[in-house]
């Protein structure tokens, strides 16, 4: 059997610069250029490795099902180094089924349930705050927003606002960017910047953040999971390596969790304000839910049952998921030698699956470049024929934080609809590079919007 068509590039790099080239633009090419080449598969050098892009949702989906058999994760060594290799999407194994176990039993619905309170908290903190700035960068914002949020459920109310916040949040930012840099440590390379931003994190979450007494009845993910590890470990394994394992969980996990919600709102604002049309359907949804909680006597604060009824909220969040793929690409590695559709897959080399490439593929999707969210709305009826949908992944690894990243999107959607209007200021372009970006952040003026019963 013969490797998949494709194109090696240049020497040692391989096809690195045309692809992050292509996704430093507002319309990304790469993928579509190559596919129409060689086919929905293909090869190619990537960050250093040898490749075969998988671009096929049902080629995706078999891949992403056999994550753990003749498949493990196998994401470039640069993420491997900035994150940790002890963090949940790098490890394998009975540890990495240990720690995602912890995880998503602390993001199940219940636990979600009990949070809509705390995630409101912090939203109406950070809007509230906005009638006093002008213009408000919406970048600054949510990613504060969304770095508070994970902060609360993984440190509880240890990490508040403040410079110790504002520092973390800067490197985690610098870790983000070496995500994917050439791993050279040289001084002032990307890679060597989020080496140093990861080793200040670690220094500043223990000594001034986790090393302080949670408040009583606060729940201490940091130090249960630690002791979940521990439990789950086997005889002989040291204090050292549970720190490890700890610490590149906390990091993996603080950033998976806030990068991706934060530029999903980034973006929901910008597709909201190009489309009054959208607009004006979230506002009549989030009105009808303020008015029903008064008509029913309720609490003008959110509860679970409100957030359900956030159908249209859904489309929106869907739908711009759909268009800026927070994560573009999801990889793995062959532990051996796979027989593919005809190709061989060699033992050792990546194995990409392109997820964005199939959210703007015109055979599932029509008009792929519009924003519409309106195309989400038969889904549930038509489960068979619903087109796929890859952006928080799919088999074993799927992510865990989704339904967080849905709850805090919404009740951030939900109080900026009703509480403001605005306009942008405009001259933003975007690109999608490690992950999706705009210029000037997005500057919007905002003013305050009054309820009319
Ligand atoms: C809109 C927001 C989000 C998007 C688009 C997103 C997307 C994804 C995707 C595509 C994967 C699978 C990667 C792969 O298969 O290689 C993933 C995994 C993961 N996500 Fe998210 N995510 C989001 C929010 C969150 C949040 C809020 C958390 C925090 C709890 C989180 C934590 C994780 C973790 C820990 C993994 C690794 C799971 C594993 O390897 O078992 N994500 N995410």
């Amino acid at each position: 059997q013969q490797l998949p068509p494709g194109s090696m590039g240049l020497p040692l790099i391989g096809e690195t610069l045309y692809y992050i080239r292509s996704m430093k633009t507002s319309k990304p090419t790469f993928m579509a250029d190559h596919r129409k080449k060689f086919g929905d598969i293909f090869k190619t050098k990537l960050m250093g490795t040898l490749c075969i892009i998988m671009t096929k949702p049902d080629f995706i989906k078999w891949v992403l099902a056999h994550d753990g058999k003749e498949i493990i994760t196998g994401y470039p060594k640069s993420f491997k180094n900035v994150i940790g290799g002890d963090s949940t999407l790098n490890s394998v194994g009975a540890r990495w089924k240990s720690a995602r176990k912890f995880l998503v039993n602390s993001l199940r619905t219940e636990r979600l349930r009990t949070r809509v309170s705390v995630v409101e908290d912090l939203i109406l903190e950070c809007l509230d705050s906005w009638q006093n700035k002008d213009p408000v960068n919406v970048r600054e914002e949510t990613k504060s927003l969304a770095f508070n949020a994970i902060a609360q459920i993984l440190l509880g109310s240890r990490l508040q606002s403040g410079p110790i916040n504002d520092a973390l949040r800067k490197d985690f930012f610098l870790m983000c960017e070496g995500l994917f840099a050439i791993p050279i440590k040289l001084p002032g390379t990307k890679f060597s910047n989020a080496l140093q931003a990861r080793a200040r994190i670690i220094e500043k979450l223990e000594r001034d953040v986790v090393s302080k007494p949670q408040p009583e009845n606060d729940e201490d993910y940091y130090a249960d999971y630690m002791e979940h590890m521990r439990q789950e470990s086997l005889p002989g394994t040291t204090e050292e390596k549970l720190l490890e394992e700890t610490r590149c969980h906390m990091l993996g996990t603080m950033l998976a969790g806030h990068e991706t919600a934060a530029c999903t709102m980034l973006f929901a604002v910008k597709y909201i304000s190009e489309h009054p049309n959208v607009l004006a359907e979230l506002q009549a949804e989030h009105e009808g839910i303020i008015r029903a909680c008064k008509i029913g006597g309720g609490e003008s604060r959110l509860n679970w049952d409100d957030y359900r009824k956030m159908h249209f909220t859904q489309h929106v969040i869907s739908e711009t998921l759909r268009l800026c793929n927070p994560i573009s690409l999801a990889w793995r590695q062959a532990v051996e030698d796979i027989s593919f559709h005809g190709y061989v897959v060699p033992k050792g080399w990546k194995v990409v699956c392109a997820l964005r490439e199939v959210h703007h593929d015109p055979a599932y999707y029509e008009n792929p470049e519009q924003f519409n969210p309106w195309r989400h709305d038969n889904e549930s009826d038509n489960r068979a024929n619903k087109p796929p949908f890859l952006a928080f992944g799919g088999g074993p690894r799927y992510c865990p934080g989704a339904d967080l990243a849905r709850l805090e999107i919404s009740l951030f959607l939900h109080h900026l609809v009703t509480k403001y209007d605005w306009e942008l200021c405009g001259g933003d372009k975007a690109s999608y590079f490690p992950l999706p970006k705009l210029s000037k952040g997005l500057q919007i003026h905002v003013h305050k919007r009054v309820l009319v019963d």
